[in-house]
Formats: structure tokens, C-alpha cells, sequence
């Protein structure tokens, strides 16, 4: 199965779903991975791989070394691999490897191609797809980057057989994000079938990033409608950045954010009460966290500040409208986002 994403300036590529296939690059390359990734499969992917020249970066794995000092590692391997301009990265790993890698392509010698392989269910999903790539700081996630599309996206579902059950629940919770935000015949199908039953998967895969390009492909910067792929992130990325990015996956915040955005869009009639009751069901059919004790509720508001998506003193949030469709819209009072906090 071949899904195209359409952008212009040359940008568009391919993104595969299928058993991944022999790939030949007449080109330097650097793998970029980490050691939990290569230890399950780094050996299937250099018997998949031929280049040019062929080497590896290994980086630390988790979200706390998604900053500086790791691209660092990245851009020093690309150097002494003598990376040139028609040299290529590859993504090998979840969505941290992705972002980082991207980033990376982004900036080395002003920017060369690479492509990704995801292996987690949540960089399946989403973060190999649309070109979004950076790092964390202290101020907050995601807050350095640059928008640099892949080449190519090759996504083989057979690598999740390795994935620990709490990571595919975080990537259920994107997944869960697509469906609410966009699609109400694909949520309906997410409550009658089970992602962890294998024939399922792929479909699952397909219908996410179908609806992450349809988005990608009609605002590639984020000027609009792509704001939308921040439901629960406006909250999620809070909690990750309060809780040193150790406590809960990326897909476990965003799965908590997604409550805390239903919350409001029932306190401004959006959604009603069993609306919300459904998006939390299906997260917890997959042990996806739904609540966050928010110790200080005010430190919390302030956060949002600091979100990529506020801008002249106004927070953007992004609530869904029944189950299906979403709305995008800085005009919600503190006073009611604050109530819904207290509550949780
Ligand atoms: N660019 C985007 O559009 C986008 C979208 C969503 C999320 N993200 C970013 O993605 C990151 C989260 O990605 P993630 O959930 O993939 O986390 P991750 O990259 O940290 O991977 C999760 C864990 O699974 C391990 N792992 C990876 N593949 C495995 C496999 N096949 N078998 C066993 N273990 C495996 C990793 O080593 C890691 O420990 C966050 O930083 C988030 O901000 C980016
Ligand atoms: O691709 C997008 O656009 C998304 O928003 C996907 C999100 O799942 C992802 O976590 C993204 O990185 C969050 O947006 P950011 O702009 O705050 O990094
Ligand atoms: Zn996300």
C-alpha cells in the first residue's frame, strides 16, 4: 500500500506500508538509531540496506536526550562519515530518532535528504509523516526544529512485534487523536476492533497516515488546519515538560491532554457527556492514562505560553466538535480552562 503526499516546491514523497523491501542508495549514508532498536533489528535492516558507504550513529535512547547536546552526536557522525550535500540520513527508531534525524538533515551543510523507518507504533502513525523535526529544551518541547520533509517513508509493521505494550498504547493514542479530530467512521471502527490483533494493524496504520497527509498536504507549515494534529498536545506537552519528559510517553501526555480538551469542549457544549465518555474508553481499552494531578494550576496556565502555537498573549486550543470534527480557537477565557483543570 502506497499513500502520496502532495506538497509543492518538490517536497512530495511516498510513503510506503508494506514488509520493507531492499533499498540501494548510489550515495553516502548514515543510519541513525539507538542501541534498544539496533539490538532488535539492526542486523534485518543492513541486510535490507546497500549505499555507497554505509555507516551508523548510535545515540542514547529516550525522550530526555531529544535536545542539543545529541544532535550534536548526530551532526559529528555525519562529519566523520564525510557526509556531503547528496549524502543521506536515515531514521531508524521512534519518533525521537525521527525528529532528531530530521533536524539534523535539516541543518548539515544547510540541509540534506533523509528518509525514515519507523519502528514505534506512534512514529508509524504520525511522527515519520509531515516533516515536523527538533529537540527540546528547558522552556519546553519541541521548541527548536524546523520543517524538513523526508524523501521517503518506509513503514513496516512487522517491527512492533518487538514494541513494549505501554509504547503501543502511545501510539494508540495518536492514533485515537486522528480518528476524533477527523473521522468518525474510523473511531467507530477503532471501538469495534482491537489494534493488538495483527489483521488489524496495517488498516489502522493506513487510515492514520491517509489522514495525517490529507492535512499535511493543505497546510504543510502549520498556518491553519494543521494545528488540528495539536489536539491534546496543547495540555500533553505541559505535563511532559513538568514532569521532566520521564514520567509519561509523549502519546500517554497527549492521551491525557485529549481528556482535558474533552473536558472543555463539554463545559462549552461541543461535546456532550458521552462523547467524552467514548474517547475515554477507548483510551483506557489500551491502559492510556486519562487523568493528571495538576499540582498548581496557575504554573500550569502560564506554561501554555510557551506553547509554538500561542501568539499575542493568546493560547491556542483545540477542541473536538462532537467525534469527528474539531475546532481550532484562541478565543477560550481563563476562568473556564482554569475550572476544568481544578476538576482533574
Ligand atoms: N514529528 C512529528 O510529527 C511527531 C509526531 C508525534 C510525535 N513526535 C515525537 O515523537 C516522540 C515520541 O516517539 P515514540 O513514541 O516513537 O518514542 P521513542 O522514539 O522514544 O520510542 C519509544 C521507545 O521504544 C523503543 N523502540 C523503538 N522501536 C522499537 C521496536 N521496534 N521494538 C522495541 N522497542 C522499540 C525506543 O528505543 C524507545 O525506548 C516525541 O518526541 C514526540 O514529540 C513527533
Ligand atoms: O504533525 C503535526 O503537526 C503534529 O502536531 C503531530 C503531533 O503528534 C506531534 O507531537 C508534534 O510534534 C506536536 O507539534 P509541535 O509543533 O508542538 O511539535
Ligand atoms: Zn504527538
Amino acid at each position: 500500500m502506497i499513500v502520496k503526499i502532495d506538497l509543492s516546491n518538490d517536497n512530495s514523497y511516498k510513503i510506503y506500508i508494506e514488509k520493507l523491501q531492499a533499498l540501494s542508495f548510489d550515495r553516502k549514508v548514515v543510519v541513525v538509531t539507538n542501541p534498544t532498536i539496533a539490538g532488535f533489528h539492526l542486523e534485518y535492516l543492513k541486510s535490507k540496506i546497500t549505499a555507497k558507504e554505509l555507516s551508523f550513529c548510535t545515540i542514547p535512547d529516550g525522550e530526555e536526550y531529544k535536545n542539543m547536546k545529541t544532535l550534536e552526536m548526530i551532526l559529528e557522525s555525519c562529519f566523520e562519515a564525510k557526509l556531503d550535500r547528496k549524502s543521506l540520513l536515515v531514521a531508524f527508531g521512534g519518533g525521537v530518532i525521527g525528529d532528531m534525524t530530521g533536524f539534523a538533515a535539516s541543518i548539515y551543510q544547510r540541509g540534506i535528504d533523509f528518509i525514515q523507518i519507523p519502528t514505534t507504533l506512534l512514529s508509524q502513525v504520525d511522527a515519520s509523516v509531515g516533516g515536523k523535526t527538533g529537540i527540546n529544551n528547558k522552556f519546553g518541547k519541541n521548541l527548536v526544529g524546523s520543517f524538513h520533509q523526508p524523501k521517503a517513508v518506509y513503514i513496516d509493521s512487522n517491527f512492533l512485534k518487538t514494541l513494549p505494550k505501554r509504547e503501543f498504547g502511545a501510539g494508540v493514542a495518536e492514533v485515537i487523536k486522528m480518528a476524533v479530530c477527523f473521522n468518525s467512521d474510523f473511531f467507530d471502527w477503532l471501538e469495534k476492533n482491537d489494534l493488538r490483533d495483527e489483521k488489524n494493524i496495517d488498516i489502522a496504520i493506513q487510515k492514520s497516515v491517509e489522514t495525517k497527509a490529507y492535512v499535511v498536504s493543505i497546510d504543510e507549515k502549520e498556518q491553519g488546519l494543521r494545528a488540528a494534529l495539536n489536539y491534546g498536545h496543547t495540555f500533553g506537552h505541559v505535563i511532559e515538560n513538568l514532569t521532566n519528559y520521564k514520567t509519561y510517553l509523549h502519546g500517554e501526555a497527549v492521551g491525557i491532554g485529549m481528556c482535558m480538551a474533552n473536558a472543555l469542549a463539554v463545559k462549552l457544549g461541543l461535546m456532550t457527556k458521552e462523547q467524552e465518555q467514548r474517547v475515554e474508553n477507548l483510551l483506557k481499552k489500551y491502559d492510556i492514562p486519562t487523568t493528571y494531578k495538576i499540582e498548581d494550576v496557575e504554573d500550569f496556565y502560564e506554561h501554555f505560553f510557551l506553547d509554538k502555537k500561542s501568539s499575542n498573549s493568546k493560547i491556542k486550543f483545540i477542541l473536538p466538535v462532537g467525534i469527528g470534527d474539531c475546532k481550532i480557537t484562541d478565543e477560550i477565557k481563563k476562568d473556564d480552562v482554569c475550572e476544568i483543570l481544578k476538576g482533574f
